[in-house]
């Protein structure tokens, strides 16, 4: 069927959802806006589905909510007898809705749900997923983005994001399934009644709460330092864990943002809820510059993330991901050789995206850092190796630039609360010593030479940008440049062909194929070109060494520009 077909089709079917119905008219006549919600299906991206929320199939509602979840039931009961699954939501516009009908779509089809009976982050559903023995775990959520987006992450039994073959298997059997006709449903009150929901007991979060407090560095720390602190969870899902883990490491003086502090997928006061974006954090520093706070920790939506801006005097300073990735294996490994709590062989996972600070400083304790694609779920599974291998107690810690940060393996995602735990931990450990993070980072440097990161994203959106995006890849693959901003390009990395080339030679690359391109510089930069998987946008990903400060802002600049002439968006 042709678009317009598919726009017909649903026109003429009784909707479930008014909303849908009330969109599908004011589209009528408008080729364009037809075109963009049913010319695909939503796909998988770096983590899950992601879209616009709306009528369509390229569009977040509860049709292609539920023909997602029949395919992965369909996965599910082909491989397991009696299949279990869990089920969480954050703060989204219709996130609490689509929750109920993916449970709705399992029970129908014989699979037992534990649902949380309130929005819960990321690492709760990751850890529920595990603890419950279920063989899968939804999270309703599209992370950061604007309102306008919701999506769905699926998670395997050990609590990782399903990796490429299993999601490609789940996106199969939905394919094979009319999202209309084919979808097996039942009553959501009756399947409760009937105990095939169960909502998931408070025991489990304690649980979750208990593991989490494990991975503590220092414990006693934060009650000796006293430090303050501001929390906003950006009108997500982290507000219940994050301060209660707080509390109980001993945080007293914590205030929260109050515009910010209760769940709204409007995200009235950030509309772009990413602590990546300063914006994002505008009302924690507004309260911080009041309360003289020596921290302001900010967590996304599914509270998977965090950010952070630190007291430096009179001022505040934003930290990247890369500089709290950083820090935090300096702590993390520094204090478990302290503690003698360091395993033996120890390992620590990053991307190809992400700081290359990280393997330095992993050199300096000996611990072996392995570098995977973007996206989580790839950290995850070095996890998941180390356990084939009988040694998970190896991995010690995941980062990725995008703010994500995992100790412990109590859940195979990014977990903000464990980070938020050790960040306040750690800023209390430098308290402690007369320090703050941004002396710790600047401490770092001295030790391990500067390295400084920038990511800038360009926006393409709708099915036009998507074409965009794709030639202005293909075109910067065909021409790999032979010099950058002055310094002679030594390799190029393209990691869909998987193949490394330099002056040396042509080396094979050892990771899943990835619409990615890497060049590395003789004068130690190197630069990263990928559209990115969870929303519509190239992401150009600087990394830039030297000697000093001074030289650092023009060398990126000098990149970025030759870059982006390159790209064509200069
Ligand atoms: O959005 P979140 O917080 O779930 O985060 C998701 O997206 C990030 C950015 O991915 P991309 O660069 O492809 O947009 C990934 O790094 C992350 O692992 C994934 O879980
Ligand atoms: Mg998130």
């Amino acid at each position: 069927m042709n678009c317009m077909e598919l726009y017909e089709r649903w026109v003429s079917r009784e909707l479930e959802d008014q909303d849908l119905t009330r969109e599908l008219e004011e589209i009528r006549g408008k080729q364009e806006e037809i075109y963009d919600r049913f010319y695909k299906d939503l796909e998988f991206g770096t983590a899950g589905l992601r879209g616009i929320i709306g009528a369509g199939s390229n569009r977040m509602n509860i049709y292609t909510v539920r023909k997602a979840t029949q395919g992965l039931a369909m996965m599910l009961k082909e491989n397991n007898k009696a299949p279990m699954a869990a089920v969480s939501y954050d703060s989204r516009i219709k996130s609490d809705v689509f929750a109920k009908e993916a449970a709705r779509v399992l029970a129908a089809n014989g699979i037992k749900v534990w649902l949380y009976p309130q929005l819960m982050p990321v690492p709760a559903l990751a850890f529920a997923t595990r603890d419950l023995k279920c063989q899968a775990g939804i999270m309703v959520t599209a992370s950061h983005n604007p309102s306008k987006y919701n999506g769905y992450k699926v998670y395997g039994p050990d609590g990782c994001q399903l990796g490429l073959e299993e999601s490609a298997r789940v996106l199969d059997f939905a394919s094979k399934t009319d999202l209309f006709d084919d979808v097996k449903i039942t009553d959501f009150d009756a399947a409760v009644k009937s105990g095939m929901i169960e909502y998931i007991e408070e025991k489990i979060v304690d649980h979750f709460i208990a593991a989490v407090e494990k991975q503590q560095i220092n414990p006693g720390i934060c009650k000796k330092a006293g430090l303050k602190l501001v929390y906003t969870p950006l009108n997500g899902a982290g507000n219940h864990c994050v301060r209660r883990v707080l509390k109980n490491i001993g945080v007293t003086d914590i205030t929260v943002v109050p515009e910010q502090e209760h769940p709204d997928g409007n995200f009235p006061t950030c509309p772009y809820p990413n602590p990546e974006i300063k914006e994002a954090l505008a009302k924690g520093l507004e309260l911080c510059a009041k309360t003289g706070a020596d921290l302001l920790l900010a967590t996304d939506p599914d509270c998977d993330r965090v950010g952070i801006a630190v007291r430096q005097g009179d001022e505040y300073e934003l930290l990247s991901g890369n500089q709290v990735g950083a820090l935090l294996l300096d702590y993390i490994a520094a204090g478990r050789i302290a503690n003698h709590t360091m395993p033996k062989d120890p390992v620590a996972v990053t991307t190809i995206v992400s700081t290359k600070l990280f393997s330095a400083i992993g050199r300096h304790y000996g611990v072996d850092v392995k570098i995977v694609l973007t996206g989580f779920k790839f950290i995850g599974e070095q996890i998941h190796l180390l356990e084939e291998e009988g040694h998970p107690e190896r991995y010690i810690f995941g980062f990725e630039e995008s703010y994500g940060y995992l100790a412990g393996t109590h859940v195979r995602d990014k977990d903000a609360v464990v980070g938020s735990m050790l960040i306040v931990e750690m800023a209390s450990y430098y308290k402690e010593k007369g320090m703050t993070l941004v002396d710790a980072l600047k401490s770092l440097y001295e030790r391990f030479g500067l390295y400084c990161e920038s990511v800038a994203n360009f926006m393409f959106e709708g099915a036009q940008g998507m074409t965009i995006m794709t030639q202005m890849m293909d075109k910067m693959r065909k021409n790999p440049p032979k010099e950058l901003a002055g310094s002679k390009v030594i390799c190029v990395k393209d990691y869909l062909a998987s193949i490394s080339s330099s002056e040396t030679g042509v080396e094979p690359i050892a990771l899943p194929k990835s619409n990615v391109l890497e060049y590395l510089l003789e004068n130690g930069c190197s630069a990263v070109v990928r559209p990115s998987g969870t929303e519509p946008k190239i992401k150009l990903y600087l990394s830039i060494v030297g000697e000093k400060m001074s030289e650092i802002e023009p060398k990126a600049k000098a990149l970025s520009q030759d870059i982006e002439k390159m790209m064509g968006v200069k």
